[in-house]
């Protein structure tokens, strides 16, 4: 810390009143009558001080370091980087400090007991181990005064602890959350536990600790932490489910960077085996979450595919229902597809931009809802047939979702929503405590990871229809896994692809553009402009200025900041997120003079902007990828902020919600975005940027999904062998064992076949074919007592 000394000033002070303590993070602001301090210009009394601290107390002595600043509004202020509670110098100081009322069941006595023991240092020696106090104080004293020195002390103790190793106080206060005293001494212990339980600490960063602290490199939890992220990163960054050993190995050794590091790696990849944080198969090595899973998806899918279901469908009774949306005439695949919808257990349903998927669903809704309704008036209680039958509608992202009610005039929600995913707890609904209803349809599957996947499946109860609908050339999963092209390519499950193109007139040409691109190529055409189409070839360091000059023009011709989407593939560079949302914001929004707007980072937000969410947060009912609009910025001075923190508020169609300046980094400005954020969502204009200079990036999913977020017009700016390169190169190969599983059967023994009792099976504990046959061959139905085929019939 001596690096910092020189230049912080000191202010040793009573804290006379805590003025401000934000609820959501440590901030405070004090007012603090000086004592002493090295401050050359301050000749007042008091002087407000603001930053980060733990459980500090009106009244008691505090060495503040830091300095001062000019707020604005309030004038100046002292900043504080760190600070210590000064305690008392002498032992009648200390006994005072003991007996202030702050340390319940400490009188006099017992105060001046301790102190003649303890001595001077008595505080720190408590905190550093309460059997000090053995046979000074009651067991119970002890603990109470333990945990109130913690309380008063540890935290801040923490941050001086953290900031030695160069940790900020936010992390050092969620460390404090997580393990409350016990973090001092895992932080200067065994700081590498770390990176196995606490979010957020990288392997990195532990080292660094770790480093400082003596650890020796071949240590091993210094190198089963190696090892563990190394294979977490990579399953994350690569969307792999698992690596080879020889991967693992090879990569863990990059971290571990030693002479020995292979052998220490195999030792630690032994011993993470044995404890169960890795599983190996086959000589394949997963982290133990994602090889259940994978191994829980494949199991569930068995399970769902076995299970009786309550009812069949005949031809005919589907044929006599069937609806056809808008009177449209379906061809032959698009017909099989509402009947595979209606009856098959679980159904695959893929295709491009155009063939007609949302015109499936629909036409699987509204005839489902006609055999419920014609089906309701025999049960004991249509209201909870109804329910128990019901489809639910639901995508990985709430912009899918919402389309999803849009096209139906059914409920959508996000899959978070409907499994009840909150940030830190287990499902809700799980296998357990499955959801309830009859079909269960899921848009936008290719967005699917193996994790909300194992999550999903193992929530759908026995006899629950299950229709996954995606187009499976877009970019796979964020997450690890490959879900959709591994279910697709397994063969074990009904699926159709469909493959002609319906769209006309506007945006008819990008669905013809995909199709090539699927295919590996660019069209002749590619060049040509067309009425929804057209291409500007510059070079890299042009891009940005052409985009500038596309989006001036759009903006002259009175498309809005919604209609329009800039997409490239990365963030930096000047044709990355970050220049062009710069660029975009001066266009859609410019500063005005004495606009309010909260900076984050270099980013700089305003009331209008548009916005990105970047994680989920099932608190707040956002997920990455939404986007919104920044209604509002408040500054915590405001009249009207009740809350006296910084924050915005954000729309997220029709649904407000506001973020403290603490929470800012899960914003961006999103007048641009990369394609993988874009997906699940669609926009009236896509520009989308591809140079050489993108290079590993380009791949023919990532072109093909940027490509197809476009409704209505496309311009694609850059360079034509980068596009023709993405469109050339294939995505790469992700490891993963579901397709495998699936063929093989590589089923763990499972309670497959155990029905799941919901409000449905009740209903449908005896199987039911319905047909154009004699009644004689129909089990009678619990609770649809003289039910007849004809009853699935249109009236
Ligand atoms: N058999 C058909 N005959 C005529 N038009 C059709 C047919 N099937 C679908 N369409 C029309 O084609 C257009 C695209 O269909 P739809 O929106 O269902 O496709 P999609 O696969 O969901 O597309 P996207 O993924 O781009 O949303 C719609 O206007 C739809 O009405």
């Amino acid at each position: 810390m001596a690096y910092q000394e020189q230049q912080l000033e000191k202010i040793t002070g009573t804290l006379q009143n805590v003025i401000f303590a934000s609820s959501d993070s440590y901030f405070k602001i004090l007012s603090v009558q000086i004592d002493d301090s090295t401050l050359e210009n301050w000749d007042e009394p008091e002087i407000i001080t603001t930053g980060t601290f733990a459980d500090v107390q009106e009244g008691s002595v505090y060495a503040f370091y830091g300095s001062v600043v000019r707020h604005p509004k309030y004038g100046q202020q002292f900043k504080v980087t760190r600070y210590e509670n000064e305690l008392p110098p002498d032992k009648n100081g200390l006994i005072k400090y003991f007996t202030s009322g702050q340390f319940s069941g400490i009188g006099k006595k017992t105060a001046t007991k301790i102190v003649e023991h303890l001595g001077l240092n008595a505080v720190n020696l408590i905190l550093d181990d309460v059997h000090v106090l053995d046979g000074i104080v009651k067991e119970t004293t002890a603990k109470k005064l333990m945990r109130s020195l913690q309380l008063n002390l540890g935290l801040e103790r923490l941050f001086q602890v953290g900031s030695q190793f160069g940790m900020g106080a936010d992390m050092a206060g969620r460390l404090y959350d997580q393990y409350g005293a016990e973090a001092e001494n895992i932080l200067s212990q065994d700081p590498y536990r770390l990176v196995f339980e606490f979010d957020g600490m990288s392997f990195k960063m532990a080292d660094v600790i770790g480093q400082k602290i003596g650890v020796d490199r071949t240590d091993e939890r210094r190198v089963q932490a190696a090892v563990y992220a190394t294979i977490i990163t990579m399953s994350y960054q690569y969307g792999y489910t698992y690596l080879t050993r020889q991967q693992l190995i090879q990569s863990s050794v990059k971290l571990i960077r030693d002479s020995n590091a292979e052998v220490v790696a195999s030792q630690a990849i032994e011993r993470l085996l044995a404890d169960n944080i890795l599983v190996e198969e086959d000589q394949r090595l997963y982290a133990a979450t994602l090889y259940h899973a994978e191994m829980q998806t494949a199991n569930d899918l068995k399970r769902l595919l076995d299970a009786k279901l309550p009812f069949e469908l005949s031809e005919q009774a589907i044929n006599a229902a069937f609806i056809t949306p808008g009177q449209l005439v379906l061809d032959d695949t698009q017909i099989a597809a509402v009947k595979a919808g209606l009856n098959a257990q679980v159904f695959l349903l893929t295709g491009g931009p155009g063939t007609g998927k949302t015109t499936i669903v629909r036409a699987v809704v509204a005839t489902w809802h006609k055999l419920l309704q014609a089906q309701a008036k025999y049960a004991d209680n249509t209201t909870d047939f109804l329910k128990s039958y019901a489809v639910k509608m639901a995508s990985p992202t709430g912009r899918a979702a919402k389309r999803m009610t849009e096209v139906t005039g059914y409920d959508a929600t996000t899959i978070h929503r409907l499994l009840g995913i909150s940030d830190l707890d287990e499902p809700e609904f799980n296998a357990d405590n499955p959801i309830a209803g009859g079909l269960l349809i899921i848009d936008e599957a290719s967005m699917l990871d193996i994790e909300l996947t194992a999550k999903l499946l193992a929530a759908i109860p026995n006899g629950m229809k299950l229709m996954i609908v995606g187009d499976s050339d877009q970019l796979p999963s964020v997450g690890p896994g490959n879900v959709l092209a591994d279910l697709v390519a397994s063969g074990k499950i009904t699926h159709i692809e469909l493959d002609t193109i319906y769209r006309q007139g506007k945006g008819s040409s990008i669905t013809t553009l995909a199709q090539h691109i699927k295919n590996g190529e660019l069209p002749n055409d590619f060049m040509k402009n067309q009425q929804d189409r057209s291409t500007f070839m510059v070079s890299h360091d042009q891009a940005d200025q052409a985009i500038k000059q596309v989006v001036q023009a759009a903006v002259k011709k009175g498309y809005t900041q919604d209609d329009l989407q800039i997409l490239t593939p990365i963030y930096k560079t000047t044709s990355g997120v970050n220049a062009l949302n710069t660029m975009a914001q001066e266009l859609f929004n410019p500063a005005k003079p004495a606009q309010k707007s909260l900076q984050f980072g270099t980013t700089i937000f305003r009331k209008g902007d548009k916005i990105l969410q970047l994680e989920n947060d099932s608190e707040r009912d956002v997920f990455n990828g939404d986007m919104g609009k920044i209604i509002a910025v408040q500054y915590k001075n405001d009249k009207s902020n009740d809350d006296h923190e910084d924050r915005l508020i954000v729309d997220f169609d029709g649904k407000e919600i506001s973020y403290p300046k603490k929470d800012l980094n899960q914003l961006t400005l999103a007048y641009a975005t990369t394609v993988h954020k874009a997906q699940g969502n669609e926009f009236k204009v896509v520009i989308m940027a591809l140079t050489t200079r993108f290079g590993l990036m380009l791949n023919r999913n990532l072109l093909y999904t940027g490509i197809t977020r476009a409704k209505e017009a496309l311009i694609l700016v850059g360079e034509y062998e980068a596009f023709l390169h993405a469109a050339q190169t294939p995505v790469p190969t992700r490891l993963t064992r579901l397709k495998e599983r699936l063929q093989n059967q590589e089923l763990a023994p499972s309670q497959d076949s155990i029905d799941k009792p919901n409000a449905m099976h009740k209903v449908a504990e005896n199987h039911l074919t319905i047909e154009m046959i004699q009644s004689d061959d129909i089990s009678p139905l619990i609770g649809l007592n003289g039910v007849t085929p004809y009853d699935f019939m249109p009236n």
